[in-house]
């Protein structure tokens, strides 16, 4: 049995984890703590799972790596900045290891890669996020990561900047700007997770789209890294694109 902690156990994504862990036959839900409760009370647990909010989740992340305590990050607003130091924490810990994913829906991981796979061969590419309301961050850690992907494509293969001849504009039109990819962040009542990516040239648009329609989708990833992260050989690992043999 794999003993889980989960914070930010009362939120919208990490309830649905805590009914996730106590329905499968392997795992154990030993702590459920959010916002107000002690950190100590995942001492018991071998995998701590984060859904929380990206102004607290490096906290919580450091005290885990200082438990070493396995961790399953979920929590959006990893920046590059924010790996390296997770890395440097990793170095002085004997014990633990860190799984950091943007998206744990195996559709959602499937468009990223596809995008990544399609971005050098089209000359323009911009990605457009739809989510709830009540979402903290903008653009989201999938959007997010799906730039920086694209991004990295496109450079690999010597792609020019996607074209673009606005010279007038009002702030925010073109949406953010991620490594040279135009990011634009849509909030919707009724709305979950959406994603498109948005390919243009030649006289063709290939769109790749993702849809999460509920929070249980991302369920089975999130299981996936909680049962993966103990055995991985990468202390730090980003993404479950890895455990799907991506
Ligand atoms: N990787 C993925 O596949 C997915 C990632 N996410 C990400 O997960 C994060 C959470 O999203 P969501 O569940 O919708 O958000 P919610 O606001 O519904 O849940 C967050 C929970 O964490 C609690 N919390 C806040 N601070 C702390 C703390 N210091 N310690 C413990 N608990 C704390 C909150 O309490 P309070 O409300 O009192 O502040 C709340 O109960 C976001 O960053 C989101 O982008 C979401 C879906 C999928
Ligand atoms: O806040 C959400 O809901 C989601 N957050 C993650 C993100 O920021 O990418 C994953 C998914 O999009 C749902």
């Amino acid at each position: 049995m794999i003993k889980v902690g989960v914070l930010g156990a009362r939120g919208r994504m990490g309830s649905e984890v805590c009914r996730a862990v106590q329905g499968a036959d392997d795992m154990e839900l030993v702590a459920a703590v959010d916002q107000g409760d002690a950190l100590d009370a995942l001492t018991p647990a071998e995998v701590v799972v984060d859904f929380t909010h990206p102004g607290v989740v490096m906290d919580n992340l450091e005290w885990c790596v200082k438990q070493g305590l396995h961790a399953v990050v979920g929590t959006s607003g990893f920046e590059p900045s924010r790996i390296d130091t997770v890395r440097s924490w990793l170095a002085g810990s004997p014990s633990g290891n860190v799984l950091i994913a943007p998206n744990f829906g195996i559709g959602a991981v499937l468009m990223m890669h596809f995008a990544q796979k399609a971005a050098p061969f089209f000359e323009s590419v911009e990605v457009v996020e739809t989510h709830h309301p009540n979402k903290a961050d903008a653009p989201s850690g999938t959007a997010y990561r799906t730039a920086e992907l694209i991004a990295a494509a496109r450079a690999e293969a010597g792609v020019a900047p996607s074209p673009d001849a606005t010279t007038s504009e009002i702030d925010g039109a073109r949406g953010a700007d991620v490594e040279g990819v135009r990011v634009h962040a849509v909030r919707l009542a009724g709305a979950v997770a959406h994603q498109e990516v948005v390919l243009g040239g030649h006289g063709e648009i290939f769109t790749l789209r993702h849809d999460s329609m509920n929070r249980e989708s991302f369920m089975p990833g999130v299981l996936l890294a909680v049962r993966k992260v103990i055995d991985q050989p990468d202390r730090l690992v980003i993404g479950i694109e890895n455990l799907l043999g991506l």
